[in-house]
């Protein structure tokens, strides 16, 4: 049983709408064998012309064992790759295939305008999700689903237009966890996350069993779920040899900032 101080504390989170760690977990999912997701000689530039590739010749492979952070300077080119890994860009030259049965979540900066800011939360979740088989998703269900995503009380009720960019992202994670994905393309998912959510996120990640390709200037949660780091920078992109920890030294030595 739960010590009252523990019960206090619960219930002070529940009236901030926080998230606690382990609050939330993605889904099980099934683990596709590779090739789940392979780049075949691929070079892209926007404008289709070889003097402005911004990849060249990349060859590498992300299945469902993938837990990669992609880093490099501004502009290099961290979310084109994972618009290219999406489909959302078809490559200049070369292939980008999808195994048939891969379902991919994702999280980018637009992700939020799929929530309907007209619609209370619970009302867009039923609304949304009709005919969810796993459970009958009644009220009190659904109540229970979102405030493990640190949306509770009054906040279930209201307006989605009323809530901040971190609620809203937060139900953007309740909707990518309503369907089993073997793959997690995440693009800043942590802009408008507070450090226990980020810390839920990480929690949620490293209990999840399917791939994850993660693109974030926040070196904390690089740390916690990133088992490799890839440098996207002069149209290529190579493994970091250290981690994220001796990258980031690594920047600060070349930019003067260290010796
Ligand atoms: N739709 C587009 N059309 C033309 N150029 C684009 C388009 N989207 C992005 N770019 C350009 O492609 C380059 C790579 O952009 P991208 O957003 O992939 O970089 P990034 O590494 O994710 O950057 P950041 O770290 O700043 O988010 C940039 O020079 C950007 O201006």
């Amino acid at each position: 049983m739960p010590s009252a101080a523990t019960v206090k504390k619960e219930k002070e989170k529940k009236a901030k709408g926080k998230m606690s760690k382990s609050a939330f977990s993605f889904p099980e999912c099934s683990k596709l064998p590779p090739p789940v997701l392979p780049f075949i000689n691929v070079s892209f530039a926007y404008s289709g012309k070889p003097e402005e590739y911004l990849y060249k010749n990349l060859e590498f492979g992300i299945d469902c064992d993938t837990r990669v952070a992609l880093v490099g300077p501004n502009g290099a080119g961290k979310s084109t790759l994972l618009k290219l890994m999406t489909g959302d860009l078809t490559p200049s030259v070369g292939s980008v295939t999808r195994h048939p049965h891969l379902s991919i979540g994702r999280y980018h900066q637009h992700s939020v305008d799929q929530l309907n800011e007209e619609l209370p939360v619970l009302e867009f979740f039923k609304s949304n999700y009709p005919n969810t088989p796993t459970f009958k998703r009644e009220e009190d269900e659904w109540r229970a689903y979102v405030g493990r995503f640190g949306i509770s009380g009054r906040l279930q009720t209201t307006k989605i237009g009323m809530l901040s960019e971190g609620q809203k992202s937060r139900l953007v994670f309740a909707m990518m966890c309503m369907k089993n994905n073997n793959l997690l393309l995440l693009d800043e998912p942590t802009n408008h996350l507070d450090i226990e959510a980020i810390d839920s996120l990480a929690d949620a990640i490293n209990r999840y069993d399917g791939g994850m390709v993660l693109v974030s200037h926040d070196f904390r949660l690089i740390d916690q779920v990133a088992k490799e780091i890839w440098v996207c920078e002069d149209k290529k992109v190579t493994m970091w040899k250290g981690d994220i920890r001796a990258y980031k030294a690594a920047l600060a030595k070349k930019m003067g900032l260290k010796k």
